[in-house]
């Protein structure tokens, strides 16, 4: 089956009008057939859409309701929904007329009341499996936020689940849902033809969705100790993805054509500190990039501030020992002192706070290896969407 749309648009309708205006805003709908007054001819039209869609149908004479459906699966239904409240045989004879076409079957719980417990989520759950469910989708009103995380919970454990909760409360599940792995969310065309309470609006949900995938397509920079590992990291992590690395120490090295060490020697740390923020300043304006840093960029303010606002800031931690262990015998212009230990430990415990401050995720990297610390990297950023 193609790639669906992550966002179902729940048609209201009623009339054949609405419906068709409906239809135009999304390339995945659900087609309501219990809330629609058509005439035979329209309701064909309807069902023909060539767009990607759920065929759902509450009427109560379950005779009415498999004659739609069949319909429905005839003319092109990529999925059929069926309440799990059905008899057993109303269930079985959609089930095996859905399997004879390209049609998945999704069997729904609905509970306008409350979100039971976990325990009895986990049974209904099993129960639509197996019936022959590609798709469980558990919908359950939402009184409190711990039935958010109850029915979000439930997607770490289950396959091939849509669960969400209705109600004010139970919105925001809408859209985490799709963040925990649901393979998509209801929306409504607009706030006031919503099908089921707390449903964002199509492009209300697009909007939010796509202001975090903006947030998260920045690029990501390493901050750490000096030799914790970010210019390796880094190298390996862009490597990996396909993207581009960039080194801060080795971009002002390029620049300047004058190593690290003897731009401390000839010129001082002020003057370096300003070339590293100028090309911190100009480097985070590319997206797909990793960027290393050097050790010290975060005794600046206006690095702190760039780095928070503009990149995703990731903190490869480790103590001073690990780090001066991985550098040993590499020379590092501040360490050059009679007591390197004493030194790196004062200069760490400067900076300690301000990693801190500034990162948005914190990797312990002592006992890792790179290809580990890159695994890592990318389950925690890893885009849903
Ligand atoms: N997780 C790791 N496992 C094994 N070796 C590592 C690991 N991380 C870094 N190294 C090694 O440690 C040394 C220092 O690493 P690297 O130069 O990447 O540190 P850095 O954080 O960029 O330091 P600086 O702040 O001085 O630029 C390198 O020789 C690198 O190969
Ligand atoms: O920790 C620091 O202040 C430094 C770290 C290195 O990456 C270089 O940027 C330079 O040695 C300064
Ligand atoms: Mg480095």
């Amino acid at each position: 089956m193609k790639k669906l749309s992550k966002y179902c648009l729940s048609i209201s309708g009623p009339d054949f009008e609405q419906c068709s205006q409906q239809l135009q805003l999304s390339e995945f709908v659900e087609l309501r057939l219990d809330l629609y007054s058509l005439s035979e001819e329209e309701l064909v039209s309807l069902l023909k859409t060539p767009k990607d869609y759920i065929a759902t149908c509450r009427i109560e004479d379950e005779k009415t309701s498999i004659t739609l459906l069949k319909k429905a699966i005839e003319l092109g239904a990529n999925f059929i929904d069926v309440d799990i409240r059905r008899t057993e045989s109303f269930i079985n004879e959609l089930r095996e007329y859905s399997s004879r076409y390209d049609c998945k079957l999704i069997i729904s719980y609905h509970n306008y009341k409350t979100t039971p417990a976990k325990e009895e989520l986990l049974s209904i759950y099993d129960r639509g499996i197996s019936f022959g469910a590609d798709i469980m989708k558990l919908a359950t009103f939402v009184n409190s936020e711990s039935d958010n995380s109850i029915l979000l919970g439930l997607y770490s454990i289950c396959d091939n689940l849509v669960a969400f909760g209705m109600g004010e409360l139970g919105k925001i599940s809408r859209l985490a849902s799709l963040y925990c792995g649901a393979q998509f969310t209801y929306v409504s065309a607009s706030s006031t033809s919503t099908t089921a309470s707390g449903q964002y609006s199509y492009s209300e949900m697009k909007n939010i969705i796509s202001a975090i995938n903006q947030e998260q397509d920045k690029p990501i920079s390493l901050i750490g100790f000096m030799g914790v590992g970010k210019t390796t990291v880094g190298d390996a992590f862009a490597k990996q993805s396909k993207i581009k690395f960039i080194d801060i120490d080795q971009e002002i090295e390029k620049q300047t054509s004058q190593s690290i060490s003897s731009i401390f020697e000839t010129k001082g740390e002020d003057y370096f500190r300003s070339l590293e923020s100028k090309t911190l300043q100009d480097v985070t304006t590319n997206p797909s990039s990793v960027i290393s840093c050097g050790g010290g960029v975060i005794t600046r303010e206006e690095n702190r501030i760039i780095l928070q606002e503009k990149t995703i800031c990731i903190w490869l931690k480790a103590d001073v020992e690990y780090c001066l262990n991985q550098i040993e015998g590499n020379n590092r212009p501040l360490l050059e002192v009679n007591d390197p230990l004493k030194k790196a430990q004062d200069l760490y415990k400067s900076r300690e706070a301000f990693y801190k401050e500034v990162s948005h995720i914190v990797i312990n990297v002592k006992g890792k290896s790179i290809a580990q610390i890159c695994k890592i990297i990318n389950e925690k950023i890893n885009k849903p969407l």
